[in-house]
C-alpha cells in the first residue's frame, strides 16, 4: 500500500475569491460579530491550498464583488453527472453570483440548465451520496425548487429525497456523508435523522461538515477537535482548517467549493479526464 496521490489527476474543484463586502453577508440563525476581511482572505487561500494539497485542481469562478456572500460557491450550482444546475438562491441579494458561475461550468463542458422562478433552490441544501440525492426543504429551498430539482436529475439516474430543514441555513449545514455514505450531523440540528440509512451523531456543530478529499482524509473545521478524533478513531485522516471568519456567516467547510464529478475530458485541457472523487 502507498499514500501517494497523483496530482492533478481529474479532481477539480470551483472556488470563489472573497468579496471585499463578505462582512456584510446574510445571517439568519446567528448574531451578527465582526468579520475581519483580511484574516478571511487568509483563511480561503488556506482553504484552497489545502484542496490543492491534496491533489485537487482549483478553478476560480469569475468573482463577484457587488455580492458579499459569493465565496460560498456551492449555493450557486449543483453538480450531478455532467449536469449543472445552476440555482435560483432563496436570497434574492445572492442571485446575481450565479451568472458566473454558469459560464465557469459551460467552459467545463458540463450540460446546463437551471432552476426557474417561483423555484428557489441553493447548492448547500443538496447532498449527493452515490445516486441519491438528498434536499433540504428550508428557508433557501422552497417545494418548487426540489419538484425541479427532481425533474432535472431523476431522468439521469438519481433518486431524490427531500428533507425538511429547520434549525439550521442548509441541510449541509446539518449533516454531511462520509465516503461509506454514512451521514453525520450534530443531533441537536437534524430535524429528521431517520431519513437517512445510517447516521453518525457527531460532538460539535461544525463537526457535522466534512470534504471528502479522497482515500481516507476528511477536510474539516479546526473548530471541531473532538468530531475529528471521533473520524481518526474510525480510520479516516481529517484535515483540519481554520475557516473561523466564514463560521461568524454561517458558511462551513463545504460551501468554499464545488467539487466536480464524472465531468467529459476536455479537448484543450491537458489534464484529461475530470473523474472526481
Ligand atoms: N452552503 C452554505 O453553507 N452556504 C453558507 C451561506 C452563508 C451565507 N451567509 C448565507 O446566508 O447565504
Amino acid at each position: 500500500m502507498n499514500n501517494t496521490r497523483p496530482l492533478g489527476a481529474g479532481r477539480l474543484a470551483l472556488v470563489r475569491r472573497p468579496a471585499p463586502g463578505l462582512a456584510d453577508g446574510l445571517l439568519t440563525h446567528l448574531a451578527r460579530t465582526p468579520v475581519d476581511t483580511a484574516a478571511a482572505l487568509r483563511q480561503w487561500e488556506e482553504y484552497v491550498a489545502a484542496l490543492r494539497e491534496h491533489g485537487w485542481r482549483t478553478i476560480e469562478v469569475e468573482p463577484a464583488d457587488e455580492c458579499p456572500d459569493s465565496v460560498f460557491v456551492e449555493d450557486t450550482v449543483v453538480v450531478y453527472r455532467s449536469a449543472a444546475l445552476i440555482t435560483r438562491p432563496g436570497a434574492d441579494s445572492r442571485l446575481p453570483e450565479t451568472a458566473g458561475t454558469e459560464r465557469a461550468v459551460t467552459r467545463l463542458g458540463c450540460l446546463v440548465g437551471r432552476i426557474t422562478a417561483p423555484g428557489t433552490l441553493d447548492g448547500g441544501d443538496v447532498l449527493k451520496i452515490g445516486d441519491t440525492i438528498y434536499v433540504g426543504r428550508g428557508g433557501r429551498t422552497n417545494a418548487e425548487g426540489v419538484r425541479q430539482l427532481r425533474a432535472a436529475f431523476e431522468p439521469l439516474g438519481a433518486r431524490v429525497v427531500a428533507v425538511p430543514v429547520g434549525s439550521v441555513l442548509h441541510l449541509k449545514s446539518a449533516v454531511t456523508a462520509l465516503p461509506d455514505g454514512t451521514v453525520i450531523g450534530h443531533p441537536p440540528l437534524v430535524d429528521a435523522p431517520g431519513l437517512f440509512p445510517r447516521f453518525l451523531p457527531v460532538p460539535e456543530e461544525a463537526g457535522a461538515h466534512v470534504v471528502l478529499l479522497g482515500d481516507d482524509r476528511l477536510l474539516i473545521s479546526s473548530a471541531a477537535p473532538r468530531s475529528a478524533e471521533l473520524l481518526a478513531s474510525l480510520g479516516y485522516r481529517p484535515v483540519p482548517v481554520d475557516i473561523g471568519e466564514f463560521e461568524k456567516l454561517e458558511g462551513c467547510v463545504t460551501c468554499l467549493s464545488v467539487r466536480l464529478r464524472d465531468l467529459p475530458p476536455a479537448p484543450a485541457d491537458p489534464l484529461g479526464g475530470r473523474s472526481a472523487g
